[in-house]
């Protein structure tokens, strides 16, 4: 089993219910709003016996398949987008991430050897100005939280006025860094050129912008949007659960503050997307109780355009390294996970599935499982590679077409916010994204060339 550890831990949630999975599988068929019971038994395919049941997992799968149809049809979507991430430095130490590089190496007088970088708000302007020319409209931005980043000079003051700050508000300098990562503010003006969607600034993020102050996540959150933040991504989620964030991330902000974050965004008029980070220690129990502060957090702020589930990627992590996990979710537990997401947020019309986590073949299958989304050409991909991902970092609209056509449903590009879609005719001659301001149809890069060799 891919959860070989998870009984180890003394969890207060596990998957116990008084729900039968009959009962549950009908409420889910009916349409009726899932409680955590319900959700439970649908997940393990019943509590009552151990292990997943193949039949009753068909059932769940085809009850999500055809809500999948009757919520938003036959179109698979995608995005014509690019990952910037600004830099790879961070101290948060969670135990699931291998993007990050202990950041005491970027100091100037380290001699300390690492794979990691900033980027200055320069050129990260120069990347997203590129991909802009090559028809690109989206761009995510998710980083490090480096301890010289702060969301203005404002911020810079408050945090060199604290005593030991490196040590008591995570803060250095820039001027002691080989590379000055500038501002948020400046990395979002930066990143928001050329007509641009900017999607970037995670509650953990938002969190590091105000870290040593008094100011709310609204005050951050409404600077950040007038300096050009078109959308936030809802990571650092995992599991919002407060005993697994103590096992996996314990030096990230807890539950509360993760939503009290997004809140905060939607208040302001961002939209955001949502996340599960799944298949490491935690239970059946936990990914349900996940789903229904996500959902809660729908009805108060109608501000969620998507849910992103991320598969675990185990290789190189230090939850693997220290012999605490094994292995990531297994396909059943993919499946079940992307189809009970569908079932149990009724408020969220849109389920992504990941080819950077499940790969191409795994990917589609998640397509009649309860997903209807593709994610994005993202051009360069660093979290899950790192972490010892190998399933690419960039997918073209030929690809798309190709890969959505062959399981007959119908390919379309999407805007960031779902707002604008466009269906892709298969019988085209070539492929490529239209819904930017300078995206004319020619394709991302040619055949047989890679995003970091097509000319443009
Ligand atoms: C790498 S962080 C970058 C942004 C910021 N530092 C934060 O934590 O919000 C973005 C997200 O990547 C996901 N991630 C990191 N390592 C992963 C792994 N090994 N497998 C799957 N997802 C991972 C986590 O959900 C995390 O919140
Ligand atoms: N699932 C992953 C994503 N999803 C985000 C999308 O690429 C896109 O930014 C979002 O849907 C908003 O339009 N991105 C990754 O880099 N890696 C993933 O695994
Ligand atoms: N960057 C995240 C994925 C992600 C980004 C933005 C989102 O809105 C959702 C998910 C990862 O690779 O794990
Ligand atoms: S998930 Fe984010 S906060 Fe945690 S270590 Fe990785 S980069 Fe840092």
């Amino acid at each position: 089993m891919a959860d070989a550890s998870r009984g180890e831990f003394d969890f207060e949630h596990v998957p116990e219910t008084d729900q039968s999975f009959e009962n549950a599988l009908r409420n889910a068929r009916d349409g009726d709003r899932l409680t955590v019971a319900d959700g439970i038994e649908l997940i393990t395919t019943g509590t009552e016996s151990e292990g997943i049941d193949p039949e009753r997992k068909e059932a769940v799968l085809e009850a999500a398949d055809r809500r999948r149809e009757e919520v938003v049809g036959d179109r698979v979507t995608f995005v014509a987008n690019l990952n910037n991430n600004v830099t790879t430095a961070c101290n948060t130490g969670c135990l699931f991430c291998n993007f990050k590089d202990s950041s005491h190496k970027f100091r100037a007088d380290s001699t300390a050897e690492h794979a990691g970088f900033t980027k200055t708000p320069a050129e990260s302007r120069e990347v997203v100005r590129a991909a802009a020319k090559r028809g690109i409209y989206e761009v995510t931005s998710v980083s490090g939280l480096h301890p010289a980043f702060a969301l203005d000079d404002e911020h810079h003051e408050i945090l060199a006025g604290h005593a030991n700050a490196a040590r008591t508000v995570n803060y250095r300098p820039p001027d002691e860094y080989d590379t000055d990562p500038g501002t948020y503010l400046e990395q979002m003006r930066a990143m928001s050129t050329d007509g641009i969607h900017l999607h970037s600034m995670t509650p953990e993020e938002a969190y590091h912008a105000r870290r040593g102050t008094d100011w709310s996540y609204e005050e951050v959150y409404r600077r950040l949007k007038n300096a050009g933040l078109s959308s936030a991504p809802g990571t650092a989620a995992e599991i919002l659960v407060d005993e697994v964030r103590d096992v996996i991330c314990p030096g990230k902000i807890d539950t509360q503050g993760w939503l009290d974050a997004m809140e905060a965004a939607a208040t302001v008029g961002l939209d955001m997307t949502a996340t599960i980070m799944y298949g490491h220690v935690e239970n059946e129990a936990h990914r349900i109780l996940h789903l229904e502060k996500v959902r809660d957090l729908q009805d108060r702020t109608g501000a969620i355009t998507e849910f992103v589930p991320l598969s675990f990627i185990h290789p190189n992590t230090p939850l693997h390294d220290r012999g605490i996990v094994e292995s990531g979710a297994t396909d059943d537990e993919d499946e079940l996970l992307i189809a009970v997401s569908r079932l149990f947020l009724d408020n969220i019309e849109n389920i992504q599935s990941s080819w950077v986590k499940y790969g191409d073949q795994q990917g589609l299958k998640m397509l009649s499982c309860g997903a209807n989304d593709f994610m994005g050409t993202i051009l360069s991909e660093e979290i899950t590679k790192r972490a010892g991902g190998e399933f690419g970092e960039y997918r073209s609209f030929a690809e798309y077409v190709e890969m959505i056509t062959a399981i007959g449903r119908t390919p379309a590009e999407r805007s960031t916010d779902y707002r604008r879609i466009r269906d892709i005719d298969p019988e085209s001659e070539s492929f490529g994204p239209r819904l930017g301001p300078q995206s004319d149809g020619t394709p991302l890069f040619d055949a047989g060339t890679t995003p970091a060799t097509a000319d443009d």
